[in-house]
């Protein structure tokens, strides 16, 4: 079972533990190539079983010395099925994982009760002004973690920067734009984490595979006249993807970049190259 490290490079999961359904981890160890990004960020990661050995001909080192270089905690040998009923029940939960042994439980619940996932949506920071300056065929904002109603001053910056070039949104970047445009995001349950989520394109009528990772989405019913819902996931109904043909904006709640991960949206970056050579043409 490879590809867990993409999952803790990902920037999307900054403060948060990631729990692996599948039991075996470990077996490919980690390589040099497959780093999402500079580090890792998630919280924690929780599994059934470390993989006794690793046998790959990329592997560089174990997966858990690369954890423990980085200092992020690993637990493993519990029972990743009991937590995974416990989340699908109550959704995403606060947790604490501790190495700490003389910490009592009323301590390590005080130390849950002053997290809160707000403080990781903060690394949005560059002005749609200094962008606007580089005269740029387009702007695409990035996926990113926490909550998107809790930085309206980055929805401040994309309301900016609408109408002015082609925009085009992922994940965070989407959840952004919904909310530039008028409309509002919620919370979900337990949120879309996966490399396997179904979604139709309503333009082209095709049905793609999607990767996804977000706990928050956009409220369809929220967005004002004109804003198009382009894309449905057949899961649960929920929004996957947006439209303003009149200010050329288009944008994806999930991820066509993903890797590993499924190659049915590939056609979505030609497409926003398409969407910045035509406003080129008509400038
Ligand atoms: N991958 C992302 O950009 C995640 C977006 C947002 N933080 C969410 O959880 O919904």
């Amino acid at each position: 079972m490879p590809r867990y490290q993409e999952i803790l490079t990902d920037p999307s999961y900054a403060g948060q533990f990631v729990l692996m359904t599948n039991p075996h981890i470990g077996n490919t160890g980690v390589n040099f190539d497959d780093e999402e990004s500079m580090q890792c960020f998630l919280g924690g990661l929780v599994i059934r079983s470390l993989s006794i050995s690793t046998s790959n001909w990329r592997c560089a080192e174990t997966l858990g010395d690369y954890l423990a270089e980085r200092n992020i905690v690993g637990i493993y040998d519990v029972d990743t099925r009991a937590i995974t009923c416990r989340l699908r029940q109550d959704g995403s939960l606060i947790g604490v994982l501790s190495t700490e042994e003389s910490k009592s439980d009323e301590e390590l619940l005080e130390l849950s009760r002053s997290w809160d996932i707000v403080d990781y949506s903060r690394p949005f920071n560059m002005a749609s002004l200094e962008t606007l300056k580089i005269k740029p065929d387009g702007v695409l904002f990035s996926n990113g973690p926490g909550d998107p109603s809790a930085v309206p001053y980055a929805v401040e910056t994309v309301k900016e920067i609408l109408g002015k070039v082609p925009v085009f949104g992922i994940c965070m970047g989407h959840q952004l734009l919904g909310q530039a445009l008028g409309g509002t995001t919620f919370q979900m349950k337990f949120g879309h984490h996966g490399g396997n989520h179904p979604v139709r394109n309503l333009w082209s009528g095709h049905v793609e595979i999607s990767a996804q990772n977000h706990h928050y989405a956009v409220d369809p019913a929220s967005l004002p006249e004109g804003v198009e819902v382009t894309h449905v996931n057949l899961n649960d109904g929920s929004c996957a993807g947006l439209a303003y043909p009149a200010q050329n904006i288009m944008s994806l709640q999930y991820h066509p970049e993903a890797s590993p991960g499924p190659h049915d949206s590939d056609n979505d970056f030609p497409e926003f190259i398409e969407l910045m050579k035509r406003a080129k043409e008509n400038a």
